[in-house]
């Protein structure tokens, strides 16, 4: 079983598929599966992404790094949802952050991070990589690693990853299991690069899971056979 994990979103898991803004239902989903885990005593890091507000790439009226940086306070603003939400639902949650100074948000600091899994808190990593020309895969990369998780899960709208986009593809096939080699030399476009990379370079382990099966948040924190797990070799 993980004991401390960087649970990767997508802003989708906020609102539904294809869909913008949030859904309550799919946040008290979200809470549930949440539930199920922290009850085993397991440190959970959240990095949100924005797809249900704001992606940078979207927004082509715009000039990309004033697009990427909307983008990246779409991801304070579903942190902030979230903490409120999580609090009203009995889970303590902090939110930390290096792009804003607003009262509910904290700075990241290493130590501190430790003692909020310590007193049984959530964190929520808000904000990206505070870079333009990045996505919340990369931060999360960054997160896993820096609060030294035992594993990324990203929590996705497909069951793993395919040696083709199955959202395109209807003969996509799936892998159990695959290496950052493969997963970089293949150009497989669940993750960006920087982030496989990055895992690559500090042996964090990914597992992508679908998030809407319920379930699979658990099944994969209990190491069961669940999604698609990128290892180093
Ligand atoms: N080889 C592949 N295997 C699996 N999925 C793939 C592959 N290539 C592309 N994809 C697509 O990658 C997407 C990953 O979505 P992800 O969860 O990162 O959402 P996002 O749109 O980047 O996040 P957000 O909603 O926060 O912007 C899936 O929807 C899937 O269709
Ligand atoms: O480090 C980062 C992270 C994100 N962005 C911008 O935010 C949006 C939303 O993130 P998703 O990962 O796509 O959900 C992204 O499209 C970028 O525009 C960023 O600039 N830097």
């Amino acid at each position: 079983m993980y004991k401390r994990v960087l649970l990767k979103l997508s802003g989708e898991v906020l609102s539904g598929e294809g869909e913008k803004g949030f859904n309550i239902d799919k946040i008290i989903y979200l809470i549930n599966e949440l539930n199920s885990v922290l009850e085993y005593g397991t440190n959970i890091g959240i990095v949100i992404g924005a797809g249900n507000l704001f992606r940078g790439r979207e927004m082509k009226e715009l000039s990309p790094t004033i697009a990427d940086q909307i983008g990246m306070l779409g991801t304070v603003i579903n942190a902030l949802y979230l903490k409120d939400l999580f609090e009203k639902h009995g889970l303590r949650t902090v939110v930390v952050s290096q792009v804003t100074s607003l009262p509910s948000i904290r700075p990241i600091h290493y130590d501190d991070i430790n003692l909020y899994f310590d007193a049984g808190y959530l964190v929520i990593f808000a904000g990206g990589t505070s870079n333009p020309f990045f996505t919340t895969d990369t931060a999360a990369a960054l997160r896993a690693v820096e609060m030294k998780a035992d594993i990324l899960i990203k929590g996705t709208k497909v069951s793993g990853i395919f040696d083709k986009d199955p959202k395109k593809f209807e003969d996509a096939i799936k892998f159990d299991k695959l290496t950052f080699d493969d997963a970089i030399e293949k150009e497989l476009k669940i993750m960006d690069t920087e982030a496989f990379s990055i895992c690559r370079r500090y042996n964090m382990k990914i597992l992508v899971i679908d998030f809407f099966k319920k379930g699979n948040l658990l099944r994969a924190i209990r190491e069961e056979n669940v999604g698609t797990l990128v290892v180093p070799k």
